[in-house]
């Protein structure tokens, strides 16, 4: 339920580093402010396993953004071999289709320990134009909805989706999926190169569970400010 989590059960701060020393750097330099960091492709991919498990004896929650999309077989089997180093949330592309999101839904729910499972729907970095281009027809949202309602049938329920489409998917599913919005961007800050951008409070107000944000936080002259103020702007909504 959106409402009920704290402003910084709500933020995911994204620990998008080329070393793992770096990412425990910026960890570091916000001071147990923040609870939950994203592990994506490039750290992991440097890093590999031991920095999800260095985040969790450090008592953080662990949010690893592999963001998979293979055969339903190498997703599930992918599920299996993540679920013991204890991250709470996994990605894997919608685009994959039903058969894939349903086996790793299967493996991930016969595992223990396994991560929650979320569905990625239309990147925050495309637009409309992008989207047309690779073949889809209508608008971002037209097919983040419709890959909503897919993967909630085949058992992944839980979306990354941009604040662009909350209310839409808030009116369909109800409040109990969990909505995770990156392209968040506080007034002012560069949108670099996302393109389905709100800011912490209008996502929050529209009906995200939870915000990931990286270069606001990861760029900034004093990170754990701007971090500060992400979490006093969500704070008493
Ligand atoms: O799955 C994600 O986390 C993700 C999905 C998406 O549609 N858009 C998106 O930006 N992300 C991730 O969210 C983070 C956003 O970073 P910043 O644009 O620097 O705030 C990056 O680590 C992206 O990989």
């Amino acid at each position: 339920m959106p409402h009920s989590l704290t402003p910084r059960d709500q933020l995911i701060v994204a620990l998008d580093y080329p070393t793992a020393a770096a990412a425990l750097a910026l960890v570091d330099a916000l001071d147990g402010q923040c609870l939950w960091f994203k592990v994506g492709l490039e750290l992991y991919l440097a890093a590999g396993a031991p920095i999800v498990t260095t985040l969790r004896q450090r008592g953080f929650n662990v949010f690893l953004d592999l963001k998979l999309h293979d055969i339903p077989n190498t997703v599930a089997s992918a599920v299996r071999s993540v679920s013991s180093l204890g991250a709470s949330l996994l990605t894997l592309h919608a685009a994959g289709g039903p058969a894939m999101l349903a086996a790793a839904a299967e493996a991930a729910s016969a595992t223990p320990d396994a991560p929650t499972l979320l569905a990625v729907t239309v990147l925050t970095s495309m637009d409309n134009t992008q989207l047309n281009s690779i073949g889809v027809p209508g608008t971002p949202a037209d097919q983040v909805l419709r890959l909503a309602h897919m993967a909630a049938a085949a058992g992944v329920p839980n979306l990354v989706c941009s604040s662009e489409e909350l209310t839409a998917l808030r009116r369909d599913l109800g409040p109990s999926p969990r909505l995770v919005v990156p392209g968040i961007r506080p007034t002012g800050a560069s949108t670099d190169d996302q393109q389905r951008i709100a800011t912490p409070a209008a996502a929050i107000a529209a009906g995200a569970s939870m915000l990931v944000v990286g270069r606001p936080i990861t760029k900034a002259a004093n990170p754990a400010k701007a971090a500060e103020a992400i979490l006093h702007e969500i704070s008493g909504l």
